[in-house]
């Protein structure tokens, strides 16, 4: 066939697509131009409800209600409330999730929560913690294991809490966990995608194994949460925290949020104490009584004008199912590579996502000679991806806004780009 008879198929597959797409409607509620926009999986684009949302919060709660609106605007009890609405999204029920601050604090909470918790300490309260002393459950649990191939913060933020909680730490490939796994360990934090190849990591095997060995399972789900149903309740995930600027959209440095798994949540004891996890905030008291619940998580004043933009964000889900997203998502990817294995000559590119469905998140990575400038010039031409070192362009798939059309585009762009 000609090439330009298979581009014609193309276009018309992608066409017949975007048309039996049920959730093609929902690319009208973003702020979107006429680029090929596959940075999602880095910043998810723009809500087009938020502006004015956001416009209402300052003008009016801030400018008006000022001080009044941390209740009568519902500021204080923000975190609770949005970490509910993100809740089925990753297949956990009410009252485990908190949103605020970095996915990095997060996982640091996430992590040294779960050592403690796997040494049986008790915290929350003055003189409470032992040290993991004798005749304890969790005695001897000195090990943390984290993913070898994780994003760097937490690999850097595992090396923190390993000194501080006294434990070694062992990094490993996921897939390497359930081998290595044992008595002595205390935690694992892994990534359910990898940020770089866009692998999905087998998050119910690699938790149970986790589980079996009376370790706990801490998971980031940075890559997947908004792109993949997660099923934190279900698998039996001890702990898990995300970003909410990816796949949910909540904006530039929106807040991430920590999942702690109700049986855990009297004895979760988090390194970070701070007043808005107190179980009476406005007693001022000198010493920490942790408030009930997930509220434990958190820490300082929530940032309230980046949280409400996210709140106004994730009324792009109302009426979507997560499994809808995830057959787009793989159709999309499909898709793409198909269009990729059509139009680019062999050999210009490789792709290093894994072909099968169950080892693929969200995203289509391809190692390519001169990625770096390869990537500046499809920005220029209206295609925006990124580019991680050494050699990898990376394409993002957000089911909610992406078409098929944008597919063929980006795969055909990409050939031309390698050509010229
Ligand atoms: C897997 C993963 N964890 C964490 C982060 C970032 O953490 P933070 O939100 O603290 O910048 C990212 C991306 O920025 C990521 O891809
Ligand atoms: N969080 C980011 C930022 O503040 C600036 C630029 C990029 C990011 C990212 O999210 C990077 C992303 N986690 C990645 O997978 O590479």
């Amino acid at each position: 066939m000609s090439d330009r008879a298979v581009s014609a198929r193309l276009r018309d597959e992608a066409r017949s697509l975007d048309a039996a797409d049920e959730l093609r409607a929902k690319r009208a509620e973003f702020v979107l131009d006429d680029t090929v926009y596959l940075d999602g999986n880095s910043l998810g684009a723009l809500p087009a409800q938020v502006p004015g949302r956001v416009a209402d919060v300052i003008a009016r709660q801030w400018g008006e209600l000022r001080i009044r609106s941390w209740d009568e605007s519902g500021w204080w009890a923000a975190p609770e409330r949005i970490g509910d609405r993100i809740a089925p999204l990753v297949g956990a029920a009410p009252g485990q999730i908190v949103v605020g601050d970095s996915t990095s604090v997060n996982v640091f909470k996430a992590l040294v929560g779960a050592v403690r918790l796997a040494r049986g300490e008790e915290g929350g309260h003055p003189g409470a913690g032992a040290s993991g002393g004798a005749g304890h459950p969790g005695e001897g649990r000195d090990e943390i294991i984290v993913d070898a191939t994780t994003f760097p913060t937490d690999g850097y933020i595992a090396q923190s809490a390993a000194r501080l909680t006294g434990c070694r730490l062992t990094p490993l490939a996921p897939a390497d966990v359930p081998a290595a796994v044992s008595s002595r360990t205390a935690a694992v934090l892994l990534n359910h995608a990898d940020y770089r190849t866009g692998r999905l990591h087998d998050l119910p095997s690699l938790t149970a194994a986790v589980r079996a060995a009376g370790a706990l399972a801490v998971w980031d789900l940075c890559h997947t949460a908004g792109a993949l149903p997660v099923g934190l309740d279900a698998h039996g995930v001890d702990l898990a925290v995300g970003c909410t600027y990816k796949y949910l959209n909540g904006g530039p440095g929106s807040p991430a949020y920590l999942y702690v798994r109700e049986e855990h949540q009297a004895r979760f004891d988090s390194p970070l104490p701070g007043w808005t996890s107190h179980v009476e905030p406005f007693g001022m008291r000198p010493e920490f009584e942790a408030a009930q619940g997930v509220t434990r998580g958190r820490v300082g004043t929530p940032d309230i004008l980046s949280m409400l933009a996210l709140e106004a964000a994730l009324d792009v889900w109302d009426g979507v199912a997560v499994e809808a997203v995830r057959a787009k998502s793989l159709a999309l990817t499909d898709f793409f590579l198909r269009c990729v294995a059509a139009y680019v000559p062999k050999g210009r590119v490789e792709s290093i996502t894994p072909e099968a469905h169950a080892e693929r998140g969200s995203q289509v990575a391809l190692r390519c000679e001169g990625a770096g400038d390869v990537m500046k010039r499809l920005i220029e031409r209206g295609v925006v991806g990124d580019f991680r070192a050494p050699d990898v362009l990376r394409f993002g798939f957000t089911p909610l806004y992406v078409s098929f059309a944008d597919a063929e585009r980006a795969a055909r762009v990409l050939a031309e780009t390698l050509d010229a």
